[in-house]
């Protein structure tokens, strides 16, 4: 046993922060700081029930471990807990036994993305803006039958975003009553992207129009070089609306977020 009690030292050893994923008051107690140079312990989790000092929420619960720790880590870096360069100890719960897992990562800036910033501090639900994301991505990843395709979604506030746009089409989604994440819609979305126009989906997921021009005031916004109207339209809807908006380009196969009409993510879905 030696060489296992060896190695989990060396896993632990000179780290900077401890990050415990949502911990049980008892195991959290264990860590509460008693003054040493034990490394900072930061809590990770939805809710903050084991009161803990150094808090970090997570949007979302995470099944998928490495998502749980990647969202860990940028939450962290966002409140300035822990910063490129730092070795940090991850205490998480794999299967259901408890915190039955000790992973070390080394920060960096690269695993920074924006995503978590997105997440928390969008106006619709982070399950909606994930959701979202998801189609998104995989749109980018798959095209529509082969062939490269964009797609504009504005996420939020969708009784303005409605108020500065128009149909361009019948909207399929009129009166219909169905929410993002949902596989059958996902697969709509998927099918209508082909066509012109945006998606506009509420704080809470339900898609409440396709085909949507959007007209917002688009003086003063930036968007990269090199792209055009879609993503203009979408970077300066979220300056005159709190809504977000999360763009697959045709032209160079990236997702990007608008927020507050800043560009706040930029993703390669073949390396997401
Ligand atoms: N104001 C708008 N509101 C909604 N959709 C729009 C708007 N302007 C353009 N689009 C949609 O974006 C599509 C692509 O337009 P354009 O090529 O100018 O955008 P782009 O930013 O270069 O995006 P891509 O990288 O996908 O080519 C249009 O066919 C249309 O469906
Ligand atoms: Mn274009």
């Amino acid at each position: 046993m030696a060489s296992l009690t060896d190695h989990l030292s060396d896993l632990v050893e000179d780290a900077d922060a401890a990050l415990l994923f949502s911990p049980t008051s008892s195991f959290h107690e264990r860590f509460v700081d008693d003054g040493g140079d034990d490394p900072d312990v930061v809590v990770v989790a939805p809710d903050n029930d084991v009161d803990a000092e150094v808090f970090v929420e997570l949007p979302l619960p995470f099944d998928n471990v490495k998502d749980r720790i990647r969202f860990g880590i940028e939450g962290a870096m966002d409140a300035d807990l822990v910063t490129e360069g730092d070795e940090v100890v991850c205490i998480a719960s794999v299967f259901d036994g408890g915190s039955d897992a000790v992973i070390r990562v080394t920060v960096n800036e690269t695993v920074h993305t924006g995503i978590y910033d997105l997440f928390v501090n969008s106006r619709a639900e982070p399950s909606v803006i994930r959701d979202v994301f998801e189609v998104a991505i995989e749109l980018g990843q798959k095209g529509q039958k082969g062939k490269p395709v964009g797609a504009l979604f504005v996420v939020g506030d969708a009784g303005k975003v409605m108020n500065k746009s128009r149909p361009l089409s019948y909207n399929p989604f009129e009166k219909s009553h169905v929410h993002v994440g949902d596989p059958i819609v996902n697969v709509m979305l998927k099918e209508f992207s082909r066509l012109d126009g945006a998606f506009v989906v509420s704080d809470s997921g339900k898609i409440v129009s396709a085909y949507r021009y959007l007209e917002p005031g688009a003086e003063g916004v930036d968007i990269p070089k090199g792209l055009g109207a879609r993503h203009m339209a979408g970077g300066a809807i979220t300056r005159d609306t709190n809504a977000t908006a999360i763009v697959l380009s045709e032209s160079d196969g990236l997702v990007r977020a608008f927020k507050a009409g800043e560009l706040v993510l930029e993703i390669d879905p073949e390396e997401y």
